[in-house]
Order: C-alpha cells, then sequence, then structure tokens
C-alpha cells in the first residue's frame, strides 16, 4: 500500500502546553488507522491540525504527494479528507436526507444553505445532490429515516447520519473523533461494521475511539499519544500490550478502558 499521508515533526503549543509533539505519522491508503491515548493526549487537536482548523508550529503535512500544511479547512476538504466531531453536529430540526445533503455543499456551486433551503440551485445540482444522498442512505440502510428530524433518532443511528454527511462526497479519508461515544454493544458491532464498509469502498478511516476493544478487533494499526508525543506505532495486540502504554492509562487512572470491553 502506498502513503496517502506524511505527517512530520508535527508540533502545537497552546501557551506553555505542548499538545502535539514532534509526532511523525504514515498512513496508507486503505488503512484503518486507530488514534488512541488517555484524556488530554493530544488527539482531538492532531485532528484539528490535520484538517485545518489549527496550523502547527512546526512539521510538515504531505497528503496524496501534495503540501497541505497551513491549508484552510475548506482546502483540506477539497483534498478529500473529512471528519467526525466528537459532539454530533446535526441539525436536529431537519430530516436525515437534508442533514446528508449539507455534506453536499463543497460540490455544488449553490452551496450549503442553499441546497437545504432551494435557493438559487441548477436542477441537475439538485438532481445530483438528491442522487447521492438517496444512494447513500441505502448504502447505511437508513432510507426508512430519510424523513425523520435528526434530532429523534437514537444515538447510533444520529452518528450514522453524521459520518453519512462526511461519506457523501466520497472522501479520500474520514476522520472519526470518538464514533462509539455513547454506543451500545449492539451498535458499536454495527459502527465497526460500516467502517469496514467505508474502507471496502476505497476511503481510509482514521478514528479516535477510547472503546480500546473494538480499535483492537477493527484497526490494521494503532497510535498512541501521551501527553502530546507518540508513544507508540504498531499492531493493535502488541500496542496494548506495551508497558509504556498500560502505564500512560494506569497512569491516568484509566485502566478500565484497558483491560474492558
Ligand atoms: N484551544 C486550546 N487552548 C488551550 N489548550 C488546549 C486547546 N485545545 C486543547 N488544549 C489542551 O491540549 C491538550 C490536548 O487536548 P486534546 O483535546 O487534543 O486531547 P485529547 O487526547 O483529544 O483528549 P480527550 O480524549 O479527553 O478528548 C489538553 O491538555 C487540552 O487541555
Amino acid at each position: 500500500m502506498d502513503a496517502l499521508l506524511e505527517m512530520k515533526g508535527i508540533t502545537k503549543r497552546f501557551g506553555g502546553l505542548t499538545a502535539v509533539d514532534q509526532v511523525d505519522l504514515i498512513v496508507k491508503k486503505g488503512e484503518i488507522l486507530g488514534l488512541i491515548g488517555p484524556n488530554g493526549a493530544g488527539k482531538t487537536t492532531f485532528f484539528n491540525i490535520l484538517t485545518g482548523i489549527y496550523r502547527p508550529d512546526q512539521g510538515n503535512i504531505q497528503f496524496n504527494g501534495t503540501d497541505i500544511t497551513g491549508f484552510k479547512p475548506y482546502q483540506i476538504a477539497n483534498q478529500g479528507i473529512f471528519r467526525t466531531f466528537q459532539n454530533i453536529r446535526l441539525l436536529k430540526d431537519y430530516s436525515v436526507l437534508d442533514n446528508i445533503k449539507l455534506g453536499l455543499f463543497r460540490q455544488t456551486k449553490a452551496g450549503a444553505w442553499s441546497s437545504i433551503f432551494g435557493l438559487r440551485r441548477s436542477r441537475e445540482e439538485e438532481k445530483k445532490v438528491a442522487e447521492e444522498s438517496w444512494a447513500l442512505l441505502e448504502r447505511l440502510g437508513l432510507t426508512d429515516l430519510a424523513n425523520e428530524a435528526a434530532g429523534n433518532l437514537s444515538y447510533g443511528n444520529q452518528r450514522r447520519v453524521e459520518i453519512a454527511r462526511a461519506l457523501v462526497s466520497h472522501p479520500e479519508m474520514i476522520l472519526l473523533d470518538e464514533p462509539a461515544a455513547g454506543m451500545n454493544s449492539e451498535e458499536v458491532e454495527s459502527l465497526s461494521a460500516l467502517v469496514r464498509q467505508i474502507r471496502q469502498q476505497g476511503t481510509t478511516v482514521i478514528l479516535i475511539e477510547h472503546n480500546v476493544g473494538m480499535v483492537v478487533e477493527l484497526c490494521d494499526r494503532l497510535v498512541v499519544l501521551d501527553h502530546g508525543v507518540k508513544i507508540a506505532d504498531g499492531d493493535p495486540n502488541q500496542v496494548v500490550a506495551n508497558p509504556a502504554v498500560i502505564e500512560a492509562y494506569i497512569g491516568g487512572q484509566e485502566v478500565t478502558e484497558v483491560v474492558g470491553d
């Protein structure tokens, strides 16, 4: 597999705190990579750097052969990198279908709001958006919920809709920030199946997760951050047995997350 993403020496400071410290990371095309670590380890900051929300203080990011260091979030999206957030960010009063259409705004001239409110868009654009969104609903088994207000869905289905919104643009890479948070074991199973399906369709996946059991089962590789530093990178089973990783979790009194489900 070829390297799709190559990050070198990535560092981000907030005042005196180094949230991400000289992190190197290579992600191969088609990989499912898990990014884990105790609370405050720098995982979300790392995603925020990769999606252009923060500019790194040091380091370089190459994606698909392009230097994207310092790109703005919309430029990163144009490169094919999409994400979900730790806190679900759906328009809860709008239908599932409209929420998914929102994910296609970058591909339409008319823009996000008009794609929802029906303003100034061409018929061809409207048709394309509707077809793509509907196809995705079918793929994710959400067609029965298409016209339901997103806020009425179960937690697990809201997360699926969020992922669908990120997927509708056929991303090269999708970043999932704690997708299993608050899910029951059945929802976690179904999420893992969805992530495998996403990879099968050609999208590379990085996920931040506290559910260590899930990432060991699902991911090809695990990377562990602790206090902003990468302390492990490799085979999931070996990584979670690594004494430095166990110590990082025990130090933060999160041992149950290591030995739990
Ligand atoms: N905008 C910010 N300003 C100042 N400090 C920040 C900012 N964002 C994050 N931090 C700090 O940087 C460190 C890393 O935070 P981050 O949210 O990236 O960790 P995390 O691994 O995602 O944690 P969690 O698992 O709890 O979500 C923490 O000490 C946090 O308080």
